[in-house]
This record gives structure tokens, C-alpha cells and sequence, in this order.
């Protein structure tokens, strides 16, 4: 999926000659200290930022060859829930609805959000936003779900419900990147630790994690 990308952030080399595969239904967690090049790479899974070398690959062909098919791949959830203060849950997630083509009660439910629905947004708890924007992902009916520090802010009645979304999506053949600070419900995953992981973070992802190549300057 991923071909030995570098990217510069300003005049610093951020990732350097990363590579990763992806299969049909898998996950990986990308690790990494503050500032290791995380949220730069899943920017570049998106196709929200072009790497400076390397390549992206989707069923083997480069995702440049036709951008517009990829943004429809790609569900992205950022660190910023990017909510319309002022419209209710169920009207910001409408337009999702409306292109992703997803069920809007079965989303606003998967992340307990139905009682909710009809309060603006300005008026939710960070952790309530941050499950409007999971229940926008959800949405997107989107193969590919490139998330952001997902747990950021949630319960763990909501961290709960974020791994039974995310085994869903899996089994359905879905596939996940998440980038995380702390262990998350993921199940079975692949691991790319960008340079400068502390090493007590080794065996949070469990027996199965398997870790895949990539350097950081
Ligand atoms: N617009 C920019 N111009 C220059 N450098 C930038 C820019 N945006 C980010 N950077 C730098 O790129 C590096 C990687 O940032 P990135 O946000 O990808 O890190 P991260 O691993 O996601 O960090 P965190 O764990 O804090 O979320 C950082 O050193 C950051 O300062």
C-alpha cells in the first residue's frame, strides 16, 4: 500500500523510506513520540498531503493515477472533531449521510449518541463530539478508516464501543490505521512504531501485533 515514502515537514525529514501493507480486513496502529510523523503519515494515507518520494499504492495501482476514487476510499478522522457549532448532531452528520450513503440511526447508535441527536453541537462534551465525528466515519461507508488518535476524550464505555465498530468494519473486509498514545480494542493488528518509542509500550498490542519497517529522522 505504502512504498518507501518520505516526507518533509518544513526543512526536517519527518519519515524517511517508511513502508507498510495493508490487507483486506487488517489494522495497524501507528506509534510514536509527539512530533514522530503520526498524523503526517495518515495525512499521506489520505491523500491529503503528497509525499516528497515513495509511492501509494491501492489493488497496485499509484492513488494519484485517479485522487478523486481515492478521497472516496478514505474515511479520515483528525484530531480537530470539525463540528457546526451551531447545527444539531443529526445535521452535521447529515451530509455524511447523504454521501457516504450510510444509516444515520445505526451510526448515531453504534457510538450512543441517539439521545442526543437533535443538540447542537456547541452545547456537547468533548467526548460526545468525538463520537459524532466516529458516528461521521461510520458514515462514510469508506473501506478505509485512517483515525486519528481515536480514544481521544472518550469513556470507556465509548472506547468499548469504538473497537466493536472497528471489529465490524474489519470483518466486513474494511481496513483501519489508528494512531495512538494509549492501548485501544483493536484485536489483532499490525504495528509500525515510528522512531523514539518508549520501550514500556512494547506489548501493549498483545501477542498477535506484528511489527513492520519504518524509519523516522
Ligand atoms: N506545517 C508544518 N510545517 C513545518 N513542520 C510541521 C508542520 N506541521 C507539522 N510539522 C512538524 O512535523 C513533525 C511531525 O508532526 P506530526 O503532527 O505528524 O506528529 P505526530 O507524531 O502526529 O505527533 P503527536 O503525537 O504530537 O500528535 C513535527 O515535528 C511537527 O512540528
Amino acid at each position: 500500500m505504502a512504498e518507501s515514502l518520505s516526507v518533509f515537514r518544513g526543512d526536517r525529514l519527518v519519515l524517511d523510506d517508511v513502508s507498510l501493507t495493508l490487507e483486506r480486513g487488517g489494522a495497524l496502529l501507528l506509534t510514536g513520540p509527539n512530533g514522530a510523523g503520526k498524523s503526517t503519515l495518515l495525512r499521506v494515507l489520505a491523500g491529503l498531503r503528497r509525499p516528497d518520494g515513495g509511492a501509494l499504492l491501492w489493488d497496485g495501482e499509484p492513488i494519484t493515477e485517479d485522487r478523486t476514487a481515492h478521497a472516496a476510499r478514505v474515511a479520515y478522522l483528525g484530531h480537530q472533531d470539525a463540528l457546526k457549532p451551531s447545527l444539531t448532531v443529526r445535521e452535521n452528520l447529515a451530509l455524511f449521510a447523504r454521501a457516504g450513503g450510510g444509516d444515520m440511526d445505526a451510526a448515531l447508535k453504534a457510538v450512543d449518541l441517539l439521545h442526543l441527536s437533535t443538540l447542537p453541537a456547541r452545547l456537547l462534551s468533548a467526548g460526545q463530539k468525538r463520537r459524532t465525528a466516529l458516528a461521521r466515519v461510520l458514515l462514510a461507508q469508506a473501506p478505509l478508516w485512517l483515525l486519528d488518535e481515536p480514544s481521544l476524550g472518550l469513556d470507556a464505555a465509548a472506547v468499548e464501543l469504538l473497537g466493536e465498530a472497528i471489529a465490524t468494519h474489519r470483518a466486513q473486509g474494511g481496513l483501519v490505521v489508528a494512531t495512538t498514545h494509549v492501548p485501544l480494542p483493536l484485536g489483532e493488528v499490525s504495528h509500525l512504531a515510528l522512531p523514539g518509542m518508549p520501550d514500556q509500550s512494547r506489548g501493549w498490542w498483545g501477542a498477535d501485533e506484528t511489527d513492520l519497517t519504518g524509519d523516522a529522522a
